[in-house]
This record gives structure tokens, C-alpha cells and sequence, in this order.
């Protein structure tokens, strides 16, 4: 089978990206997708993005991590949004279907603001948090982020009884007021990756200052992002946008 595809990533973040206007791609055959993503074998990415026609959207966008698990991916979605605008789908806004729902989103040039679903709480789990901004994240303070064994403790996490359809696991050291270095050990991808942008996002809600309005900025392996959002004592968190540059590496062709 021969597959036309374009490679993306938003700060580190990689993924095998697939016009598939024509729904001509088996997304059930998540073997493939495996192949895809494997980075001897394959082409290599993160993971895998699917750009649909939806009757009520510019275009649906279907993610699946490099184990073939669905998920809400937001540097994905910054990619997606850029891919469109590739493609002549979008100008300089577009909204967007998503797995966990509707989104909007701004481009200029190769920078993308994603707007996020509102996430009304967060929940402490021991000295940690947890929270779920389209999908799921647990986050641990650390003092030195850089030399912390993110691989071994974010298996431990990502496997543990609690968290029966897994998590990601976000690392995250405090580099000054709204100002946070991340690192992410991601569930489907199975390792470290080098931003996680639903991860940075629920690491700025956890880790930011509360209030009306504010901006934060993080630091990942990959590059940097900033998280926007406001804040309501009964609402909580609202308005939330992931803003980051998305571009495109290569494109081609794979015979597999
Ligand atoms: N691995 C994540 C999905 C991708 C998240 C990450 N790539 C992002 O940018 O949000 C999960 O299974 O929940």
C-alpha cells in the first residue's frame, strides 16, 4: 500500500500527518499505524493525524498515539491546524472536531493559538495533582527537571492501580512565577517525548498563579510553548489557549 504523507512537530513533538479528505485510510488497522510511527521501520512520529471533512466544521481531525490509541493531542492539533492551512482548508482561523470536542484556533505564519476545553477542577492525588485537559495528566513538582529519571518514575505512574486506562505524566520544575520547565512521559507513545501540549497545559493550570488572567510560560526538551487562560473561584479554569509554533519537515511517500 502506498501512503502520501506529510511530517510535522510542534516543539519536539512529531507526528506522521495524512490528508484523508477521501477517508481512503484504514484507521482501524492500528498495526499500521504502529509501522508508521516506528522510527527504524517506518518513518517515525509520535504519532499519527488523520485530516477529515466534517459537515459542521472545517475538518475533523482523528490523533492516534504510536500504539494506536486515541487520544486528544494538543501540539498535534497545533500541527493539524497548520496542515490545513497547508492544504487551503483554513485561512487564519479555523474551528476544528477533535476527540474530546470542538476547538478554535488563530494562525500567522507558523505560530498556532489553540484554544482548549474549560477544565473546571483539579484533583490532589497524595503530594501530586491530576488533570484532564482533553486527556488525562498527572504531574509531580521536582526540584532539578532536567536530571530527574522521567522514564523510570512515569512508568510507575502511568501503570499504577489508579489510573486504569493509564495516564501521561508530566515532570515539572518551577523556574520562577508563571515560568515552568516540563517533561513528559507520554501513555501510547510509551516514553518521553519532547513537549507534551496537553501536558504544558494542565502543568500551567496546575502551577500558575489563579488569577483573573494570566499567561505562562514553559520550557520543554523541544522548544518552548506559553499556556493562557483565566481563572474563576467557581468556574475555574476558562478561555485556555496553547500558543506554539508548528511546521512542517518533510513530506512523502511510504510503501508498506
Ligand atoms: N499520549 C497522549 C495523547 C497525546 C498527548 C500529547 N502528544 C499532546 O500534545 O497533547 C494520551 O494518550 O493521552
Amino acid at each position: 500500500m502506498n501512503i502520501s504523507f506529510f511530517k510535522y512537530q510542534g516543539t519536539g513533538n512529531d507526528f506522521v500527518m495524512i490528508d484523508d479528505r477521501e477517508n481512503s485510510f484504514d484507521h482501524q488497522d492500528l498495526e499500521l499505524i504502529s509501522r508508521l510511527c516506528d522510527r527504524k521501520f517506518g518513518i517515525g512520529a509520535d504519532g499519527v493525524i488523520l485530516i477529515r471533512n466534517h459537515t459542521d466544521y472545517d475538518f475533523e481531525m482523528v490523533y492516534f498515539n504510536a500504539d494506536g490509541s486515541q487520544s486528544m493531542c494538543g501540539n498535534g492539533a497545533r500541527c493539524a491546524v497548520a496542515f490545513a492551512k497547508f492544504l487551503g482548508i483554513v485561512e487564519q482561523e479555523t474551528r476544528f472536531l477533535a476527540i474530546d470536542g470542538p476547538h478554535e484556533a488563530k494562525i500567522d505564519q507558523s505560530l498556532v493559538e489553540l484554544r482548549m476545553g474549560n477544565v473546571p477542577d483539579t484533583e490532589r492525588v497524595e503530594e501530586d495533582l491530576f488533570i484532564d485537559t482533553g486527556s488525562p495528566h498527572h504531574l509531580r513538582k521536582v526540584n532539578e527537571v532536567k536530571t530527574y529519571p522521567i522514564v523510570m518514575e512515569g512508568k510507575k505512574v502511568r501503570h499504577s492501580e489508579r489510573y486504569p486506562l493509564g495516564t501521561n505524566v508530566n515532570f515539572v520544575e518551577l523556574l520562577g512565577e508563571n515560568e515552568l520547565f516540563v517533561r513528559t512521559f507520554e501513555r501510547g507513545v510509551e516514553d518521553e517525548t519532547l513537549s507534551c501540549g496537553t501536558g504544558v497545559t494542565a502543568a500551567a493550570l496546575g502551577f500558575g498563579t489563579k488569577n483573573q488572567n494570566q499567561t505562562v510560560k514553559i520550557n520543554t526538551l523541544g522548544g518552548n510553548l506559553a499556556v493562557r487562560y483565566a481563572w474563576d473561584a467557581e468556574r475555574g479554569f476558562e478561555d485556555i489557549w496553547l500558543i506554539g509554533p508548528a511546521e512542517q519537515v518533510f513530506a512523502g511517500n511510504i510503501e508498506i
